[in-house]
């Protein structure tokens, strides 16, 4: 029999459950479970390997075999079969530790900062008595360069460093360009994506001084240290450079306190004909395309942080003095729709 109307409150439900898949999934990580599955292999041998309860490992490769994140393999023999499971190609390829795209411990990272934020979301929503009290925390250069560190640099180099290549193969300008910049570029992958993707040029990457510090340690790693320049600073009070061919500009502008002025400051930073790319999640006009941005980008904005309305960003970068802004979104980068504006 098959339910067409599903209960109002099914979407509810799901949200309760999706935490026990959330669960599941960090305890996965957590035992290195995707490491082991990278071959087939059954519950038993399994726990054995790891050191767990084989009946509830059980239930637990079940469930993450709902989730499509181990493909389940049935061994019959006689009327018997055996379950045995092996990690899906998206599993093997983001949360086993040996591959290069791992990005299971920026995940659990969400997950845990999203949860502790959401616990205290009652407290955020409380008048603050006194005004003078800083509203509640703010990330600080030195949160900023432990988040590129530990975080940003598996989602740039797993994620970000891949849509980023995808967009600008679009331009057809990419050929001419010599001299970009990154600009917040965090630990800098996607910089070094861009520098490798664009042999003639040379690039500069520019950041919150303890972030940088982070980027020139990985742009160091990837021996690009005479093709990319690292500067340290504050974008809305120091010199960003000027001539630059290609600005990328990503997640950077919910930071500023004054979007104008930075809008024109980029555009004062191109050289002529050089064009901004701007990466930025913006409210979309309908629920449930609003429902993941609103979700994912809910603790910066009780934080006093920037989210526009769709089309917001486009009307002030038209302010700032570009000629021309085409809009479009992409759902390539982490959690939650960007709207991706080039700006000539
Ligand atoms: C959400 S991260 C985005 C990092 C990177 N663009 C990416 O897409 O992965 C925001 C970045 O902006 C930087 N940032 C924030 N405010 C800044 C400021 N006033 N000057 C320079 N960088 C800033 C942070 O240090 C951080 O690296």
């Amino acid at each position: 029999m098959q339910f067409q109307h599903p209960h109002p409150l099914q979407p509810c439900w799901d949200l309760a459950l999706a935490s026990v898949q959330a669960d599941a999934l960090a305890t996965a990580l957590n035992v290195g479970l995707f490491d082991v599955l990278t071959e087939q292999s059954g519950a038993p041998e399994i726990a054995a390997r790891l050191g767990l309860d084989p009946d509830k490992l059980e239930h637990i490769l079940e469930l993450l075999w709902s989730m499509d994140l181990l493909e389940l393999i049935q061994i019959h023999a006689g009327t018997a079969s055996t379950p045995r499971y092996c990690a899906s190609s998206g599993a093997k390829r983001y949360f086993a530790k040996h591959s290069p795209d791992y990005c299971g411990d920026a995940w659990a990272f969400r997950l845990r900062s999203l949860r502790e934020f959401g616990a205290q979301l009652s407290d955020h929503l409380q008048l603050r008595a006194n005004k003078e009290e800083p509203p509640p925390s703010v990330p600080t250069d030195q949160c900023w360069a432990t988040l590129a560190r530990t975080k940003i640099v598996q989602e740039q180099a797993a994620v970000t460093a891949g849509a980023a290549l995808a967009i600008v193969d679009r331009l057809p300008e990419l050929k001419r360009v010599r001299h970009f910049l990154d600009l917040g570029c965090g630990p800098g992958m996607v910089a070094i994506a861009l520098a490798h993707a664009l042999p003639e040029s040379h690039g500069t990457v520019f950041d919150l001084p303890p972030t940088a510090a982070v980027a020139r340690q990985n742009i160091e790693a990837a021996q690009l240290g005479a093709r990319l320049s690292v500067l340290g600073g504050d974008l809305t009070r120091d010199d960003i450079g000027h001539g630059y061919d290609l600005i990328w500009c990503a997640s950077v502008l919910h930071f500023v306190p004054d979007l104008a002025q930075t809008l024109r400051k980029i555009r004062a930073a191109l050289a002529p004909g050089g064009l901004l790319i701007s990466i930025h999640a913006e409210i979309p006009p309908l629920a449930p395309q609003a429902a993941t941005v609103l979700a994912y980008y809910l603790p910066l904005l009780m934080r006093g942080h920037h989210v526009g309305r769709q089309g917001e960003l486009a009307g002030a970068l038209l302010a700032a003095g570009f000629d021309h802004v085409g809009t479009f979104e992409s759902d390539l980068f982490p959690l939650a729709p960007v709207q991706v504006q080039v700006c000539r």
